[in-house]
């Protein structure tokens, strides 16, 4: 892939794994800043990574041929005034990875930039990344090239061709992990409460959670469906488990919680 050098302003969980991911898949360090108010130059992820860290987002972007804005939305407006009067950003390439802040937006904030939105997830911290990508129309071939495969060299990607698709994106992907851990978080607390230790407890719920969706990957000629009839014998013990989630509304309640993701994107593009 092309490599060009980039500035992550912003330096949290959601830019470490991303930057974890480039390096760890052969992305050069030396062309990756990551900057943050807390930042210093011996900070760990330089330790780690052996990436530039900085405190001065605008140097960082001003050298940059990539910004990456990865701070929460709350203070991207803060962020961005300084970059929008102090940096000449034509030529470069804007990439956001915030939820709720939209190509609109961004043009009021930076003036006319060329800009994609990408809407990934933690996982990208161990090349299992899920990212959603948003181009506006007048943004160039490369640009969207480079951006794909920098996303790819963190994981699978799927474009989008309506900017609303990234909200739906952060329903089924960026939002996701969470979904799961909290998933297994209840698993493992039952575990714990019918005697197996903490360790146990969840080794026997990664474990599980791990083989199940190795299985999902392994078979994609299998619908997840037929593979969940296939752990359920009739009259046994998954058909009273899964009977309990059916009437407890399973599936309902997850549809109701991807919609309540994409309901808050949708009011933060409205107030942020
Ligand atoms: N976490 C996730 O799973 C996902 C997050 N996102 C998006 O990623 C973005 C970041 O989220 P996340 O990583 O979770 O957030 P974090 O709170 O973990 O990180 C925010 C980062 O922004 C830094 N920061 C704060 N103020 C400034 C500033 N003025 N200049 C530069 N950096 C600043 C913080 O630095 P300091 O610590 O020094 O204050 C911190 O490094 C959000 O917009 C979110 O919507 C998207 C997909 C998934
Ligand atoms: O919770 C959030 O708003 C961000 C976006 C997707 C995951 N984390």
């Amino acid at each position: 892939m092309q490599h060009r050098k980039i500035a992550f302003i912003g330096a949290g969980n959601m830019a470490k794994a991303i930057i974890a991911g480039l390096v760890n898949g052969g992305y050069p360090a030396q062309l990756i800043t990551a900057t943050s108010p807390s930042m210093t130059q011996d900070s760990p992820l330089h330790a780690q990574y052996g990436i530039r860290c900085s405190n001065d987002n605008l140097e960082s972007a001003r050298q940059a041929d990539v910004v990456v804005l990865a701070v929460k939305p709350q203070m991207m407006a803060d962020v961005c005034a300084p970059l929008y009067q102090q940096v000449n950003l034509s030529g470069k390439l804007i990439l956001s990875i915030a939820a709720g802040i939209s190509v609109g937006r961004f043009s009021q904030l930076l003036g006319p930039v060329d800009l994609i939105r990408i809407m990934p997830n933690t996982p990208s911290l161990i090349g299992l990344g899920m990212s959603g990508l948003y181009a506006p129309p007048q943004v160039s071939a490369q640009d969207r090239e480079f951006t794909a495969c920098l996303m790819q060299s963190v994981g699978e990607i799927c474009w989008v061709n309506e900017e609303s698709g990234i909200n739906n994106i952060i329903a089924a992907a960026g939002s996701a992990p969470a979904y799961f851990f909290l998933f297994m978080e209840a698993m493992q607390n039952e575990s714990e409460r019918l005697g197996f230790k903490p360790e146990t407890a969840r080794l026997l719920v990664q474990q599980a959670a791990l083989g199940a969706a190795q299985m999902v990957v392994n078979n994609p000629q299998l619908d997840i469906g037929t593979l969940r009839q296939q752990v359920t014998s009739k009259g046994g013990t998954t058909a009273e488990a899964l009977r309990v989630f059916h009437e407890q509304g399973l599936s309902e309640t997850v549809a109701s919680a991807m919609q309540a993701a994409i309901k808050r994107a949708n009011e933060m593009e409205k107030s942020l």
